[in-house]
């Protein structure tokens, strides 16, 4: 791998007793996608959060383009487009408001606002108050919001909840273009077939531990009579958790 954008390294989290994350490394190239699988509870938005700066490791450390949160916190949040994966626009402002609003704050201009409304298919309703919004349509402003800036690194919680399937596969299209551009784009999913078809490189993740890393294509070809990622989450994690 040429120099890794994302460098993760013996991270982990720790509530009290309860360890919602074991040590966990991870490294991520300029333009690599990489799929954060694993069940509820398994880790994935407490990895993310901790990345994203929004959540203190208990031990370990991030660096974004050999940037630290602890030493260069305002260029390590430039860096990052965050898509939570649970987020309460401002009910009173519409579509429009809102990404102007998030704009203003990473210096973006105006035509980039009505150019990203236009691709996530919001510019017909984008007077409308977010609150009058589906979950679909809140998760594409959501998404809008996370890829304003262009940042180095998109880092989105379960982007795909809520989106029906053309959304579906035009979220992967926008990835796949974002890394095309070299962002790099960390997202976490139960759709193991969104995996398939989007990420170059899966972390299969269960009770807090990355139990599996490897590229996409590889476990495709391994498991193509198996049920492709499917399979491999099965038959690398899923029968661990249940033996
Ligand atoms: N603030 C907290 N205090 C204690 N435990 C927490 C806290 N936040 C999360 N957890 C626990 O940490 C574990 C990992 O949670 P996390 O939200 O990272 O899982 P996830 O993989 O994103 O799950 P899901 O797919 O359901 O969103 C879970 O067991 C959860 O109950």
């Amino acid at each position: 791998m040429s120099e890794p954008l994302l460098c993760v390294s013996q991270l982990s989290k720790s509530i009290g007793r309860s360890t919602l994350l074991h040590p966990c490394s991870l490294e991520a190239a300029r333009g690599e996608i990489v799929a954060l699988c694993g069940g509820n509870g398994a880790g994935k938005s407490t990895l993310i959060r901790m990345i994203a700066g929004i959540s203190q490791p208990t031990q370990g450390r991030v660096q974004i383009g050999g940037l630290s949160w602890a030493q260069h916190r305002a260029a390590y949040a430039d860096s990052i487009g965050y898509m939570p994966d649970e987020f309460q626009f401002g009910s009173a402002l519409t579509a429009l408001e809102t990404l102007r609003f998030y704009a203003a704050l990473r210096r973006v201009p105006d035509d980039r606002v009505l150019e990203l409304l236009d691709t996530v298919g919001l510019s017909e309703v984008r007077g409308r108050r977010v609150s009058t919004y589906s979950k679909g349509m809140r998760q594409r402003l959501l998404f809008a919001q996370a890829m304003l800036a262009r940042p180095p690194l998109l880092l989105l919680d379960e982007p795909t909840n809520g989106l029906d399937p053309y959304w579906m596969e035009a979220f992967g299209r926008l990835i796949r273009q974002a890394a095309g551009e070299g962002q790099t784009v960390v997202f976490s999913t139960h759709q193991l077939n969104i995996a398939e078809s989007y990420a170059d490189r899966a972390l299969f993740m269960a009770s807090g531990h990355v139990r599996y890393a490897g590229d996409v294509g590889a476990l495709k070809a391994q498991y193509r009579h198996d049920g492709g990622l499917y399979g491999a989450f099965h038959a690398l994690v899923a029968a661990q958790a249940e033996a």
